[in-house]
């Protein structure tokens, strides 16, 4: 059925579509809601539109759901990694086939630009081909013990595994999670957004490649996912979300001791030292705000620059926030989209007002902003915004704004930037833009409380490399080789090939 939804898409402009299908799926098809009385509107945020109306499932549907996944689990167990490891290049290739149509319909659910989508579902397919290349891989080891005995291990899967994701990359978050559970022998029950629901079409891609019906369930809603916490069948929760509502879930999870991964929010630090490439400094410090309307965990929203090259890079980088195409996200000159709803465009531009009232100065951008074409006057638009004059203790440098907001600070000496950098809750990522002194960006690198430390770039995310937090932004991590131990646990077996030495 979504095949259909993706089939109609060539045609579709922003604006012009409506989604009836069912948002759920379990058992290997799309499940109407059991009744529709709660149904919220979901809104395209280009024009404000009614998209679709999502149904919060309830506790049967939950279970069913659950219980979908547990079979088809006990099913995908016995396959070895190659097996497994076909079905998922499948999955890989039709998403790499209709990238064009899934990146559209991300586009009018969730705001961002085209050109942003169509990477977005790269990385997705690149996602589920990587993990299908280290599922054969998995394997444990053998232990030599006296006496010619020996053990040996197993790298189990854990069973019905949760995700949970946030609205920022609807179809990547769900990619990000199924394929290395999935890999891993796993069956998962992901619950998107309640603001970006129909990321549901990545269960029909499953299907799709063969994988057992109920492998990939989606539920809908917003508290369900606490239902799904809570769900004794469930093994592990992999949450991508809000620091409060993290912790929440681990707290829910740990009533029944399950596995948490916790991908959570972030304040990154960007430093950037007098020897940069001032031009790579500025496209870097660009690419670490505006993306996807500044509505990223690890976007580097301190920008701390070396005093003596302070005012050049703020002539430069404001220049260049100005003339960012804000508009149309369906349009391929676009750069910057929608906000994700009305309510976050207001806490967003709140920030702002706060920020001048402690003293920051606004040097471009920070309003509304209402695109000339009509269709879009409902939208969700701003402009995208430098502050200047900011201190480390203003509220717009401590709290994560998820909005396109750059904070920019002066700074002295390396041992100043790097305490000032490390002096937040928050330890998601950062970066460094210093060209001559390679000692320097390995050193501030490893002096950098965050999970990620970006080089002389920023906010590029190849599916090879762990993602992760430190300290609030959560523990865990996505991507890489490092996720198939989250998504695994270890069985150790011990064979006596003599006799019991008993003490009793
Ligand atoms: N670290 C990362 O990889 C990463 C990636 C994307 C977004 N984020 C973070 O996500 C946040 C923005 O996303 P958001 O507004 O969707 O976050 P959110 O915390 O409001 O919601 C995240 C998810 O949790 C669900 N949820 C709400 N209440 C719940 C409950 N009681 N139990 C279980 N689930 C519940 C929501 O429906 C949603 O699916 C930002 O803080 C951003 O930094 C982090
Ligand atoms: C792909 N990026 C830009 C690294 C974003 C990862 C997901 C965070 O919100």
């Amino acid at each position: 059925m979504a095949a259909s939804i993706l089939a109609s898409m060539p045609g579709a402009s922003t604006g012009s579509v409506v989604l009836t299908d069912p948002l759920n799926f379990w058992g290997g098809k799309r499940m109407k809601p059991r009744q529709d009385t709660n149904a919220e509107p979901v809104f395209e945020p280009a024009t404000g539109r009614v998209l679709c109306q999502m149904v919060p499932c309830g506790s049967q549907e939950v279970d069913e759901a659950v219980e979908s996944a547990r079979g088809a689990y006990l099913k995908w167990r016995e396959l070895s990694g190659t097996e497994r490891a076909r079905v998922m290049l499948e999955a890989a290739r039709i998403i790499r086939e209709r990238r064009d149509n899934i990146a559209k319909l991300e586009v009018i659910n969730n705001g961002k630009s085209i050109t942003e989508a169509l990477a977005d579902i790269d990385i997705s397919w690149q996602c589920v081909e990587y993990y299908a290349g280290l599922t054969g891989a998995l394997a444990g080891e053998h232990i030599q013990l006296p006496g010619g005995n020996f053990a040996y291990t197993r790298r189990t899967p854990l069973g019905v595994c949760v995700g949970i994701g946030a609205w920022n990359y609807p179809f990547q978050v769900a990619a990000w999670k199924s394929a290395p559970a999935l890999a891993c022998g796993n069956a998962m029950v992901f619950k998107p957004s309640p603001l970006t629901p129909v990321t549901v079409v990545l269960a029909e891609i499953y299907r799709e490649a063969g994988v057992p019906d109920g492998l990939f369930c989606v539920v809908q809603g917003g508290e369900t996912g606490a239902l799904l916490c809570r769900h004794p069948t469930v093994a592990k929760v992999s949450f991508t979300g809000s620091v409060p509502t993290g912790k929440k879930v681990m707290e829910m999870s740990a009533g029944g001791v399950k596995q948490v991964t916790l991908e959570l929010g972030g304040k990154s630090p960007l430093l950037i030292f007098k020897d940069c490439d001032l031009e790579n400094a500025v496209k870097g410090a660009l690419m670490a705000n505006f993306l996807t309307q500044g509505q990223v965990c690890c976007n580097g929203t301190r920008v701390y620059v070396q005093r003596e090259i302070l005012p050049q890079f703020l002539e430069e980088v404001v220049k260049r926030t100005k003339a960012i195409p804000v508009g149309d996200p369906l349009l391929d000159g676009t750069r910057m989209g929608a906000l994700i709803s009305r309510a976050h465009l207001d806490k967003v531009l709140g920030f702002i007002t706060q920020a001048q009232k402690q003293g920051a100065a606004v040097l471009c951008g920070g309003q509304p902003l209402v695109p000339a074409d009509p269709k879009l006057k409902g939208g969700y638009f701003m402009s995208p915004c430098v502050l200047d004059n900011c201190t480390d203790d203003m509220t717009c440098v401590k709290e994560e704004i998820f909005g396109p907001v750059m904070a920019v600070m002066a700074f002295d000496s390396e041992e100043e930037a790097i305490r000032r950098a490390n002096d937040t809750t928050f330890g998601l990522a950062s970066g460094v833009f210093t060209s001559r002194d390679v000692s320097r960006a390995h050193r501030v690198a490893a002096s950098l409380e965050a999970g990620t430390c970006y080089i002389n770039n920023y906010n590029i995310s190849p599916v090879e490399v762990p993602f992760g937090g430190y300290k609030h932004s959560g523990f865990g991590r996505e991507n890489g080789r490092a996720t198939m131990e989250y998504y695994s646990q270890l069985k150790a077996v011990v064979v006596e090939l003599g006799d019991v030495d008993s003490l009793f």
